[in-house]
């Protein structure tokens, strides 16, 4: 049967050939007949083939980015149809949870789908080269093959059907599988032969909301915003709105912006792209990058400010030689390496944030960090563009509470700690470092636990976690205090000497 309709597709072809070949016949041939003749060829064919036969590409028109219908179908054979197939591919995945090899199908191999009761073929049709009627290169890519593609051959009949039940149960269940068992990835840009790609590996940040040291309420109503975001599909396609948010994260460094960023992907399961502007050469390289992104992602550019440092820059002598030009279309220049390369500029990024590209993805949330919120230009953080400003700021009291709960909730060096931390600015990445354990004091613990013989092993365990804990717990604590005094005194340093001076004047 396979091969019938495989002949029959292959018939349609040649017959469609032939039509072709007649409708160019020399002029002599009568133009009446010539004109019927081509014209009844493909209905003909059309009329005695009981078959048709859907493509699916692997990249969508002008190969503007991936066919998602293509990954759909990818993942759907392989679970419903590689036992009967004899031709299999074979690799190791480097973005996978599992360790196990990922099997799929060759190209070429022809495999049976059966949907209620309902037979579908499919086959993996390799790239070819396309060389009919001139080369047509890619707009992106600069590839002037065909991409691969699916080939999905049915009874004419059945046509409704495939259509409207049978793709979309294999979108459904892509979708599925997609939400069960993927492994989160972390994208970032690399430049290669000129052209810049995503490269990817696996992403599981430690990070998670209730680690974060920050004001409770200002937490939650992350937690909130993000939810909201999360389920308002319908929301933004009713008032006809891109279905992205922007966040805009500052405070200085080490108050755990990055470290907010991870905690947001574990909340929402999201991927992340880290998108580093300095190495895109122009707009289409960042469009192609930004095309080549997927859904339910977000997407980061870390310390914006460095890049808006330029633009501020060259845009207050822009000015100044063109008397007040506000049109925000001044060149970022991003790095020295790429100055002679190309432009990437502020209204080739507001584009994807905000204008006409934003909105083809959906599902997306831009990050943007800076430790200077006062040096980034108006336009690129005005509301609606970045949706949120989110301080991190110092860590003072509650924040120091939520950081060491995981060693002791109660210690007699709170109140201290407490009063130190209001005084003086320190980050939560300070205070992180503090109240890390750094080992001591086993042998003491070592000598307890020689005097509890006998003792079922849980409860040594369990004993033994605690003295632990209790000592790695007061050491940390008198670091702290330590550490926090020594920080007292270097920031009332310059004031003492201030006072000094005045007394000798
Ligand atoms: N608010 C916080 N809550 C919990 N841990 C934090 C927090 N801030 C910082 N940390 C700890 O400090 C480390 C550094 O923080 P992070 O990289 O998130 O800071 P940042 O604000 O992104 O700094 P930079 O501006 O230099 O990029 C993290 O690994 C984390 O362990
Ligand atoms: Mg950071």
């Amino acid at each position: 049967m396979a091969l019938s309709v495989e002949k029959w597709v292959g018939f349609g072809s040649a017959m469609a050939g032939f039509g072709l070949l007649w409708s160019r016949m020399p002029e002599h041939v009568h133009d009446e007949a010539r004109y019927i003749i081509s014209s009844l060829v493909p209905m003909v064919m059309s009329y005695f083939n009981p078959y048709e036969q859907i493509t699916i590409s692997e990249y969508g028109q002008e190969r503007i980015g991936r066919n998602k219908l293509f990954d759909a179908v990818s993942t759907y054979l392989r679970r419903a149809c590689l036992d009967h197939a004899s031709k299999l591919k074979a690799e190791l995945r480097n973005n996978s949870k599992y360790d196990d090899p990922l099997i799929s199908l060759d190209e070429n191999q022809e495999v049976v789908d059966n949907f209620e009761g309902v037979r579908m073929w499919w086959r993996l049709c390799p790239k070819s080269a396309k060389n009919k009627g001139g080369t047509v290169i890619s707009l992106f890519t600069g590839d002037s093959d065909e991409p691969r593609c699916y080939r999905l051959v049915f009874l004419k009949r059945h046509r409704t059907l495939v259509v409207d039940s049978y793709l979309p149960s294999v979108v459904r269940e892509w979708h599925e599988l997609i939400a069960t068992n993927r492994q989160r990835l972390l994208f970032t840009n690399h430049s290669r032969d000129g052209k810049s790609h995503w490269i990817r590996v696996p992403y599981n940040p430690p990070a998670k909301f209730d680690m974060l040291a920050m004001d409770h309420s200002k937490k939650v109503e992350i937690m909130e915003d993000l939810t909201a975001f999360r389920e308002a599909k319908e929301y933004h396609s009713k008032v006809g709105k891109a279905w992205k948010r922007g966040y805009l994260l500052h405070g200085p460094p080490g108050t755990g912006k990055s470290t907010m960023i991870g905690a947001m992907a574990n909340f929402l399961e999201y991927d992340v792209y880290d998108l580093d502007l300095t190495s895109i050469k122009d707009n289409a390289e960042l469009r192609k990058l930004f095309l080549d992104t997927t859904d339910r992602s977000i997407i980061v550019i870390e310390d914006i400010d460095a890049i808006e440092v330029e633009l501020t820059t060259k845009r207050e002598s822009k000015e100044a030689a063109e008397e007040k030009d506000d049109n925000h279309q001044v060149t970022i220049e991003l790095s020295d390496k790429n100055k002679d390369k190309g432009k990437v500029t502020l209204s080739g990024l507001l584009s994807f944030v905000d204008g006409l590209w934003s909105a083809c993805g959906t599902e997306r949330i831009f990050v943007f960090t800076t430790n200077h919120v006062d040096r980034l230009d108006p336009a690129l953080i005005r509301r609606g563009r970045m949706d949120r400003h989110i301080e991190m700021s110092y860590c003072r009291f509650e924040g120091f509470k939520m950081l060491a709960k995981s060693y002791i909730t109660e210690h007699s060096l709170f109140g201290e700690i407490g009063q130190l931390l209001d005084e003086i600015d320190t980050t939560p990445a300070d205070v992180a470092g503090s109240l890390m354990p750094r080992g001591k004091r086993n042998g003491e613990i070592d000598r307890l636990l020689d005097g509890m013989n006998g003792a079922p092993a849980d409860v040594a365990g369990n004993l033994m976690l605690r003295v632990k804990r209790r000592r790695e717990a007061d050491d940390c604590l008198a670091r702290l205090v330590e550490t926090l005094k020594k920080a007292k005194m270097k920031s009332a340093a310059p004031a003492m000497d201030s006072v000094e001076e005045a007394k000798e004047d």
